[in-house]
């Protein structure tokens, strides 16, 4: 039977359990569309940064995810299924009320054409002919839509706007209206929505992210940047994030149907001050006026509705039951990052809470999400941190992505340059002479060459004497390490990192072999992925684009996703 009004299922990739009423099927299906979507969402974002419009180092975007999904870890982004129905009655309203997503990218699919609207910017960057106007977006087999999200917006310091979009109702069955066709009469429009996001305790620091981004762009957009930009938006939390999303987004419809609450009288005026803040994030009052048709569909999700549709094997979503990114909050943290991220996030909110003496009360609640740093023990001082997987998946994924290989070797030098300016500042230096973490790898002496990992990555001719140049890996003696040693991190698919001290003229090849002889694997199976790109051993540690201390190297199935 199909009832009126939009059906969610909302399911995060990884979650051990996804919900009574589905079968093994339809659990398989969703994880696999849910981690497909997923690396491409991930390839797509790594490219975007790269773009030569944006030029923005992937690292410190990427570095704000959480890792890949992983069966048995649910991730903070989501993947939405929506069955928008029929509805003689509801012709006038909205199938979904015009909204920004809350996450970083949103990947939309459906096999249905039409639907999905998006408003072309009024002002400022990109607007044009029709400035304001809604246009469709079609979508169809083969197609999928990409929009900025609010997370990354706020991210990119304003550089990319979030893309205001709704969905126009379904046909009903038999009008011949607009979207009806024969394959989906009388079925509603389907649609699949992935939503990356930033794992809950990341801290988002747009002026670190955008820095020497904005140089890159045209004037037009430099300014439109600058005015409210990245220095106007202060380091947060993702929960900071959200919460500043909520307060100026006040009715969103974003994977939960979320009708704001009466907040205490004390938390009013800071959310107030923070939506005036935000006047550049919102693109008008759009969703102010579409309140009522956001509420109509509140209440089309009755509890006795919810029950029905979970029989179905659909659960709906209300009322902040959805496993939103806000909910992700309870996601249980994986070890080792979540030492290094602690250690970047209490640093951050140092700044924050200095820098801003009025800050809202929610926005703080997310510090309790964050272990003490004295938890993080031995771990490395990173800064930096990255992401590894998604070029990688790019390349193989997405052709948007791909197309974009060119743009990544050349920015490359730029990037680097970049991190050497500023560590040469002191803006970013890694924190220096901590202690060894305590599951680091002692390594020692010479290890065999390595063959190559993988046909495309980044390799430099081997430096003169090839790859014997053995001994350069030395046991990491506390008090006995020049500033010529870094630490270099292997972390593996399964979340575990093997620490390694090198000099930075040792070859990268060195340190795989000795990462594959502790952990009995064959080199030659797998890839290392540095910022995104693969690496071969042949190059040294110092080649390695902007190099810090604490930089991790992702070791990866050589067949992953394929
Ligand atoms: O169904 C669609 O086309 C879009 C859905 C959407 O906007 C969302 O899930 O956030
Ligand atoms: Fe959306």
């Amino acid at each position: 039977m199909i009832r009126p009004g939009k059906e969610l299922l909302a399911v995060r990739p990884g979650a051990p359990a996804w919900g009574s009423g589905r079968s093994r099927t339809q659990h398989a299906a969703l994880q696999k569309a849910s981690s497909r979507a997923d690396r491409l969402c991930r390839g797509l974002l790594c490219a975007l940064c790269r773009s030569p419009g944006l030029d923005v180092h992937s690292g410190r975007v990427l570095g704000l995810l959480d890792d890949a999904p992983l069966l048995g870890q649910a991730s903070a982004s989501l993947l939405r299924c929506a069955r928008y129905s029929p509805d003689p009655h509801a012709a006038q309203l909205l199938a979904f009320a015009p909204h920004h997503d809350r996450g970083v990218l949103t990947l939309v699919a459906s096999a249905q054409e039409q639907g999905l609207q998006v408003r072309l910017p009024q002002q400022g960057q990109g607007a044009g002919a029709g400035a304001g106007a809604w246009v469709d977006v079609p979508l169809g087999p083969g197609r999928v839509a990409v929009l900025c999200g609010y997370s990354l917006s706020y991210a990119l310091g304003g550089l990319l706007q979030p893309a205001l979009h709704r969905v126009r109702p379904v046909a009903v069955a038999g009008s011949g209206g607009a979207g009806a066709s024969a394959a989906t009469a009388g079925s509603g429009r389907v649609s699949l929505a992935y939503e990356l996001c930033f794992r809950p305790n990341a801290c988002v620091d747009p002026a670190a992210i955008t820095q020497g981004a904005a140089e890159q762009l045209p004037a037009a957009a430099a300014a439109a940047a600058g005015e409210g930009g990245a220095t106007s938006r202060p380091a947060l939390l993702t929960s900071a994030l959200m919460e500043r999303f909520e307060a100026t987004h006040p009715v969103s419809i974003n994977g939960s149907v979320r009708v704001k609450q009466a907040q205490p009288r004390a938390q009013q005026e800071p959310a107030a001050r923070r939506q005036r803040e935000e006047a550049d994030l919102v693109s008008d009052g759009e969703e102010g006026k579409q309140k009522p048709a956001a509420a109509v569909a509140a209440a089309g999700r009755s509890g006795a509705q919810a029950q029905r549709a979970a029989g179905q094997g659909w659960t709906a979503v209300a009322n902040g039951a959805a496993e939103g990114p806000q909910g992700a909050s309870q996601a249980p943290p994986s070890d080792a990052t979540e030492q290094q991220q602690q250690r970047r996030t209490s640093l951050r909110l140092q700044q924050q809470q200095n820098s801003r003496q009025n800050a809202p009360a929610p926005a703080l609640t997310g510090v309790g999400t964050v272990k003490p740093v004295g938890t993080s023990g031995g771990s490395n001082g990173k800064e930096r941190e990255q992401q590894a997987p998604a070029g990688a998946t790019a390349r193989h994924d997405a052709g948007a992505a791909a197309a974009n290989g060119g743009a990544a070797g050349v920015s490359a030098a730029a990037r680097r340059q970049r991190e050497e300016n500023r560590t040469a500042a002191g803006d970013e230096a890694p924190v220096a002479k901590r202690g060894r973490h305590d599951g680091g790898a002692v390594v020692e002496g010479e290890q065999a060459g390595s063959p190559a990992v993988a046909p495309t990555a980044l390799s430099q001719p081997a430096p003169a004497g090839g790859s014997g140049n053995g001994g350069q890996m030395e046991a990491a003696a506390e008090g006995q390490h020049g500033d010529d040693r870094i630490n270099i991190i292997i972390k593996g698919q399964g979340g575990s990192e093997v620490h390694f001290k090198v000099k930075r003229s040792t070859l990268v090849g060195k340190v795989f072999d000795a990462y594959c002889n502790k952990k009995g694997l064959d080199v030659t199976t797998l890839r290392f992925l540095y910022d995104g790109i693969c690496v071969l051993d042949n190059i040294t540690v110092a080649q390695l684009p902007g190099v810090q201390d604490g930089d991790v190297i992702y070791c990866w199935p050589a067949q992953v996703g394929n």
